[in-house]
């Protein structure tokens, strides 16, 4: 997992000294953002998504209170770790601001060496959260996004489809005679034939939003989000190409010598109202007929133009 090396720290606070001071203290191992109100720390938040806010609870124009509610509120923000920091340092206004759901509350004037540490144990624990969430959504032998991160990701894009009207590209990729393969070179090497099939595809999966995931056993989704059917079927046709390049040897295959996939793919009806279950199962379907066909091919709908030279 590519965790980025500096976590983002992002302090705001009104006034210019403690803004300063904390920056001090906190660069020397953490990117460090700044805003001096409330407004320019929810911006900051949203552009930046930083690890960790040190959110000042008193400052002028929209206290602390009012930017964390903001915060919560904004898919985007709502994980973010806050501790606040502030001059009020009755039991009750501390307890206020756990119970609003911050992970700590540093009284001013603070000590720096306090702080450093109770930064560097709430980052490590944004960080361990990170590795659980990452593990929750991977499948743990080819490394692709699991069939829980697809369900989410599919439904989201699909609907992300019907508000923005681009096209919307789906395929299901399954291995040939991968039985027989298992029982001619044993499970082991059948597991190696998978994650090369798996690298295949997560290869080209080039755009931010491509997801290529495991289905389920040796079947493979990919899901191709503002792709149109010519675009989708050229990828499509690069991962086939790139596991024929493989050359895994297959003797026990009907449909050739080499380990083969093949594919079912669909372009979403947009105009026609087609549901995602409905894109599911037609690509399901093409997956089916590119099999009853012989294999080692892909069947796509609708037939895409000849992809430009
Ligand atoms: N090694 C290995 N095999 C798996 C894994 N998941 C599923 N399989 C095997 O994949 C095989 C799938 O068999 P079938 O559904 O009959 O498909 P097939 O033999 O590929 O036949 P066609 O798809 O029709 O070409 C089964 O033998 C499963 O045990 C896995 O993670 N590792």
């Amino acid at each position: 997992m590519n965790l980025p090396v500096m976590q983002k720290v992002l302090i705001a606070d009104d006034d210019a000294i403690n803004r300063q001071v904390l920056a001090e203290l906190l660069k020397p191992d953490y990117t460090v953002l700044l805003a001096k109100n409330g407004t320019q720390a929810l911006e900051r938040a949203t552009r930046h998504a930083p690890d960790l806010i040190l959110l000042d609870v008193m400052m002028p124009d929209m206290d602390g209170y009012e930017v964390l509610r903001q915060l919560r509120a904004d898919p985007q923000t709502a994980d973010i770790a806050v501790i606040f920091i502030s001059g009020l340092d009755r039991p009750e206004d501390e307890a206020n601001g756990l119970k609003m759901g911050v992970a700590d509350y540093i009284a001013k004037p603070f000590n720096a060496t306090v702080v450093l540490a109770r930064v560097a144990l709430h980052l490590q624990v944004v960080r361990q959260r990170r590795m659980l969430e990452h593990l929750a959504h991977v499948d743990g032998l080819t490394e692709l996004a699991n069939r829980r991160r697809y369900d989410d990701v599919y439904a989201n894009e699909w609907l992300r489809t019907q508000r923005n009207g681009r096209p919307l590209s789906l395929a299901m990729l399954d291995i040939d005679c991968f039985k027989q393969y298992n029982d001619h070179y044993g499970h082991p090497a059948g597991d190696r034939a998978l994650r090369a099939v798996a690298r295949a595809a997560a290869g080209h999966m080039r755009r931010p939003a491509d997801l290529a995931a495991r289905y389920g056993g040796e079947e493979l989704v990919l899901l191709m989000p503002d792709t149109d059917a010519a675009q989708a079927l050229q990828v499509v046709q690069a991962i086939c190409a790139e596991v024929a390049q493989q050359a895994i040897v297959h003797a026990a295959s009907t449909a050739a010598p080499l380990l083969t996939v093949s594919a079912g793919g669909a372009t979403l009806r947009l105009a026609e109202g087609e549901s995602a279950n409905e894109l599911l199962a037609a690509v399901d379907s093409h997956l089916y007929l590119a099999k009853q066909a012989g294999r080692n091919r892909i069947v796509w709908r609708p037939d895409p133009a000849p992809a430009q030279a």
